[in-house]
């Protein structure tokens, strides 16, 4: 067992509650929806994954049969926290009590979205700019509900590591019971590298896990944001999208060979049709395979003919012409073919 292994798989408390590894799937709207987490959780390693981030508002009325985003395998409760965005204290009440009567793990506040649609509603990043609304959110979950109330967010909107401390230390304050820090301002949509020096400080700040999140693609990685950061644990995002297996790797000494690749495209159009309908399988498909095809040298191509493809039928039948050529494949995902 390697010295990462061993690290990760330390259980850390959260509010109270375990989690097995401190290897966790960060949230990714349009991507870590039902189909993509039942594809990872049958690989396994992970301590925690967090659903797309869902609307506040729209949470109270969600029909899981029919929703899109609240949607939820039963196995999956115990490690799954489900992230909501919202702007006011009484609403993000709402969401969370219906979370916590679901069975969730935990509820966590989005804090680190920068899309206009979102930061236009006051959320999402936005709540960075308004420390104490910000607060008084987390405070208002945390008298709520019992289950752990979490929060992702990032720098601020200016490249300011106090920010990011004072805010932590708000978030702490107001009874928050783990963050995952993402050391990148707003609205810097990962062009430049994240600033990993930041999360030791916010790490230092605070009395509660704080997991690492930002440009995590290798092993190295991601024992060097252990070491140089100190963080207790580290959120994947992209790297869990190109390689769903990574959690068991890195965690349970799981050891992908050729098949692993070409059984992984084909289980995720099998999920994403039993999941949804076809229109929207394909779509969601079609969002994955952008970070699944850059594991290969000709990853480009392969993820345009998919893109390209009319339906899931058609798509297979790209998957199955790749795999039948030479998918040859980096040690690394390309990060040049994703954002
Ligand atoms: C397509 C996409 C969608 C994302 N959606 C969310 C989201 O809904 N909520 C959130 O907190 N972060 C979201 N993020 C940010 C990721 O959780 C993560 O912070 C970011 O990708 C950096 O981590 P990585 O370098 O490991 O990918 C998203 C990122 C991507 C690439």
């Amino acid at each position: 067992m390697t010295q990462l292994t061993a690290d990760l798989n330390r259980s850390i408390d959260i509010g109270g509650r375990q989690a097995d590894s401190r290897l966790l799937m960060a949230p990714m709207a349009g991507l870590t929806h039902v189909a993509f987490r039942h594809l990872a959780a049958g690989y396994g390693g992970y301590g925690l994954m967090f659903t797309e981030m869902c609307s506040a508002k729209a949470l109270p009325q969600e029909n899981p049969r029919v929703s899109p985003v609240f949607q939820w395998r039963p196995s999956e409760l115990p490690n799954l926290v489900c992230q909501i965005f919202g702007s006011d204290p009484d609403t993000m009440v709402r969401a969370a009590r219906r979370i916590e009567s679901e069975g969730f793990f935990g509820v966590d506040v989005n804090m680190g979205c920068c899309v206009a649609a979102i930061c236009k509603q006051g959320a999402g990043a936005a709540l960075l700019r308004q420390p104490d609304r910000a607060a008084d959110i987390v405070a208002a979950l945390r008298g709520a509900v019992d289950i752990p109330v979490t929060v992702k967010f990032r720098t601020g909107w200016q490249d300011d590591p106090d920010l990011a401390v004072n805010m932590a230390r708000r978030l702490a304050d107001a009874g928050a019971d783990a963050l995952t820090f993402h050391p990148r301002v707003a609205p810097d949509l990962r062009a430049r590298p994240p600033k990993w020096d930041y999360i030791r400080a916010v790490k230092e700040a605070v009395d509660i896990p704080v997991f690492g999140n930002g440009e995590v693609f290798s092993e190295k990685d991601c024992r060097a944001m252990l070491d140089k950061t100190g963080c207790h644990g580290v959120a994947l995002g992209r790297m869990a999208l190109a390689r769903p297996w990574i959690f068991a790797q890195w965690t349970g000494g799981f050891v992908p060979d050729e098949e692993t690749y070409p059984k992984c495209a084909h289980r995720m159009l099998d999920l994403l049709a039993h999941y949804y309908e076809s229109v929207n399988a394909l779509r969601r498909f079609r969002k994955w395979i952008v970070y699944f095809a850059a594991n290969f040298v000709y990853g480009h191509q392969f993820s345009s003919k998919v893109r390209r493809a009319k339906d899931m039928d058609a798509a297979r039948r790209e998957i199955d012409a790749f795999f039948a050529s030479d998918a040859a494949r980096g040690s690394v995902p390309n990060r040049n073919l994703f954002q």
